[in-house]
């Protein structure tokens, strides 16, 4: 059976998801739930720990290269009985038996992820590639962690998800950019073609607690050179637009209870908050 799409092409019928191990269903299995979460050193990924340890039938496990990453940023959970760090690069093959995937690894920041342009294409296409054949393995759900540079230089503002976007495939923003569509079109072949549970969050600028001070992103200058009392470097044309969001926002509505709670009460609360803020 096929469906059409909003461009006209066929698509074919998703699968179902493959069962979960049967170790999830054992009587002595001690953790209800656990979860990987790739790149949870990093600045968002270890607020999303902070969340997710929280839940004391949560076991978390963090894989991360820390290239733009800090076990600072997780000393709070180090030894914590119902959390594991590991030093592993999602480009390589990851075998362990989890209910949930949050795939966050990769530098975000244009000065890191322009730093090594090829590695950034790995980490995005390869790296997605080994998660999600990690999921299907184990029959877990995967949340993929995209990006508002997918829009490329958008020609339409804001952008709708209905938007495909403005890219240009050559430039230096490109290995990010693209490499990020890619991982997108992998979450949803994956999903059609072997029926994995997939949710992918494209993250808008975000901003707070544990941002690399020498990050190079547009918060993180402005505030350093304001405590320096240098002038603010505004790069041209200085017409630029952002959508900014507070870290704990992000983890909280846009990965946290987009990856734990169904989709229909999720498009249920975003509809319910539209209709609060569009009341205003
Ligand atoms: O010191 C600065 C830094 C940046 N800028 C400008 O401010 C705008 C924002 O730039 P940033 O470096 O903060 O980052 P961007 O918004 O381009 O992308 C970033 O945020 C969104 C995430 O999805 C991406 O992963 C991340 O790259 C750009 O137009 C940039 O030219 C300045 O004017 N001065």
């Amino acid at each position: 059976m096929a469906k059409n799409t909003s461009n006209g092409e066929h698509q074919t019928t998703t699968k179902p998801p493959p069962t979960p191990s049967p170790l999830r269903n054992s009587k002595f299995f001690q953790s209800n739930m656990r979860i990987l979460v790739t790149g949870g050193a990093g600045f968002i990924g270890s607020h999303l720990v902070d969340k997710l340890m929280e839940n004391e039938k949560n076991e978390v496990i963090v894989a991360d290269n820390y290239f733009t990453g800090s076990k600072d940023n997780l000393k709070k959970w180090i030894g914590h009985p119902r959390f594991e760090l590991i030093r592993h690069d999602v480009t390589e093959p990851l075998l362990i038996e989890v209910d949930k995937i949050y795939h966050l690894a990769c530098p975000a920041s244009p000065i890191f992820y322009k730093h090594n342009p090829v590695k950034t294409i790995k980490t995005n296409v390869i790296g997605t590639l080994n998660m999600l054949g990690l999921a299907k393995r184990v029959g877990a759900r995967i949340l993929l962690t995209s990006t508002s540079e997918v829009y490329g230089d958008p020609l339409e503002h804001p952008q709708t998800e209905s938007y495909w976007g403005n890219v240009n495939p050559i430039g230096v923003r490109s290995c990010y950019d693209e490499g990020k569509r890619v991982a997108e079109t992998l979450m949803f072949d994956y999903h059609r073609q072997h029926g994995i549970e997939i949710r992918i969050a494209r993250i808008f600028n975000t901003y707070g607690p544990r941002m690399n001070i020498d990050d190079g992103r547009v918060v993180s200058n402005f505030i350093a050179q304001a405590l320096r009392g240098e002038p603010l470097t505004v790069q041209a044309p200085g017409t630029q637009t952002r959508s900014f969001c507070y870290v704990s926002d992000m983890v909280c509505e846009n990965i946290y209870n987009f990856m734990t709670i169904g989709l229909t009460m999720y498009w249920l609360l975003l509809r319910f908050f539209e209709a609060q803020f569009s009341s205003c």
